[in-house]
C-alpha cells in the first residue's frame, strides 16, 4: 500500500501513473437533442489547481459531471485516479460541489457536515474533529450552529464546500465555487485551494470569471463543447500577446474562427496539426464509462 504526500495510506486505486489525476479521451456527451461535448481530450496533473474557464453554456459543468461519474456519456473514456469515472472505489476519493449549494436547510451547518462525515469516514473515526477541521478550512466555525436556511449565499456555498472536503478526498471537482463571493472571500478560497494542492490534492475548479485565470496552476479554456486551449496563464498571455485572460480568450476565439493568425510558438490546440495530443493515460481503467444519470 502506498502513502500519499499527507502520509496517509492510499485506498485501493491503482497507481499506474500517479502524476495524472484525470485522463479524458475522446469524450462525447449529448444532452437532450444536442451533442454538447464533441470528443474532449484532457489530462489533469496530480496536485495542481486546474481552472476550467469559458463562457456560459460551453460545457464546463457537463465535463465535470462526466469526471465525477454522474453524467451519461456517449463516447470516449474518462479515467479518474486510474479508474473509470464513477467507480465505487472513487466515492471517498472524489469531492464534488455543484453550482447550487447542496445543504439541508433544516440542519445546522455542523450537522450538515457531520451527516456527510458519518457517511464518508471509516467506522470509529472522530466525526466531531473532522467537522471542526473542515469548518475551520472554509472559515465557518463561527456559524457552526446556524441553521443552513439562515446563511447568506456565500456562506451556503462554503458550507457545501465543507461537506466535499470531509475525509480529505484526493480530487476535488468544484463547479463555480467562488460565484457571488466578495473579493476577500474569493482570495481566501483560492488560498485554500492552493494549500490543499500543496498537500497533494488535485483541484478542478470551474469559473466563467476570466480574471480567476491568474490564480490557477493550469488553465483549460472550454468553448462550444471543445477545448480551446490547455496552458498556463503565463503561456497563454505570451502566446496570444494579450494582457489579461479575457483578451487572450478573445484572441484565441478570433484565431479559431479565422479572424487572426497564430503567432509563432502559439499554443497547440487539441486537433491542430502538430499537436502532440493528450499525455498517455494511466492503465488499469475499465473499458467503458459508468453511466449513472441523465
Ligand atoms: N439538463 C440538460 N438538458 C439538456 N441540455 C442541457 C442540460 N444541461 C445543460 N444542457 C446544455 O448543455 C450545454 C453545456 O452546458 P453546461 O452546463 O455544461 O455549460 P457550462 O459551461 O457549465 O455553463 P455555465 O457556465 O452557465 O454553468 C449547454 O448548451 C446547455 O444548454
Amino acid at each position: 500500500m502506498m502513502k500519499n504526500r499527507r502520509g496517509r495510506h492510499e485506498r485501493g486505486a491503482p497507481h499506474a501513473d500517479d502524476a495524472v489525476a484525470i485522463a479524458v479521451r475522446g469524450l462525447v456527451v449529448r444532452r437532450g437533442p444536442r451533442e454538447v461535448l464533441h470528443g474532449i481530450d484532457l489530462v489533469v496533473p496530480t496536485g495542481q489547481v486546474v481552472g476550467l474557464l469559458g463562457p456560459s453554456g460551453g460545457g464546463k459543468s457537463t465535463l465535470m459531471r462526466s469526471i465525477v461519474g454522474v453524467q451519461v456519456t456517449h463516447g470516449g473514456e474518462v479515467l479518474v485516479l486510474g479508474r473509470p469515472a464513477g467507480s465505487p472505489e472513487l466515492r471517498r476519493e472524489v469531492g464534488y460541489t455543484t453550482q447550487s449549494p447542496s445543504v439541508y436547510d433544516d440542519l445546522s451547518v455542523q450537522d450538515n457536515v457531520a451527516y456527510i462525515a458519518r457517511l464518508v469516514l471509516p467506522r470509529g473515526a472522530d466525526v466531531d474533529a473532522e467537522v471542526a477541521r473542515v469548518l475551520d478550512l472554509v472559515d465557518l466555525t463561527s456559524h457552526a450552529r446556524d441553521h443552513a436556511r439562515n446563511l447568506s449565499g456565500g456562506q451556503r456555498g462554503r458550507a457545501s464546500l465543507a461537506c466535499s472536503l470531509v475525509g480529505s478526498p484526493r480530487l476535488l471537482v468544484l463547479d463555480e465555487p467562488t460565484v457571488g463571493l466578495d473579493p476577500v472571500l474569493r482570495r481566501s478560497l483560492w488560498d485554500l485551494f492552493h494549500r490543499l494542492a500543496a498537500d497533494g490534492t488535485t483541484l478542478l475548479v470551474s469559473s466563467h470569471v476570466m480574471d480567476e485565470a491568474a490564480r490557477c496552476d493550469r488553465l483549460v479554456l472550454v468553448r462550444d463543447g471543445g477545448i480551446l486551449a490547455d496552458s498556463t496563464y503565463a503561456d497563454l498571455l505570451r502566446d496570444t500577446g494579450a494582457t489579461d485572460a479575457e483578451q487572450a480568450f478573445l484572441a484565441l476565439i478570433d484565431r479559431v474562427d479565422g479572424a487572426a493568425p497564430a503567432p509563432d510558438g502559439a499554443i497547440a490546440h487539441p486537433g491542430d496539426p502538430g499537436d502532440p495530443g493528450p499525455a498517455p493515460t494511466p492503465s488499469g481503467g475499465g473499458d467503458g464509462i459508468r453511466q449513472e444519470t441523465s
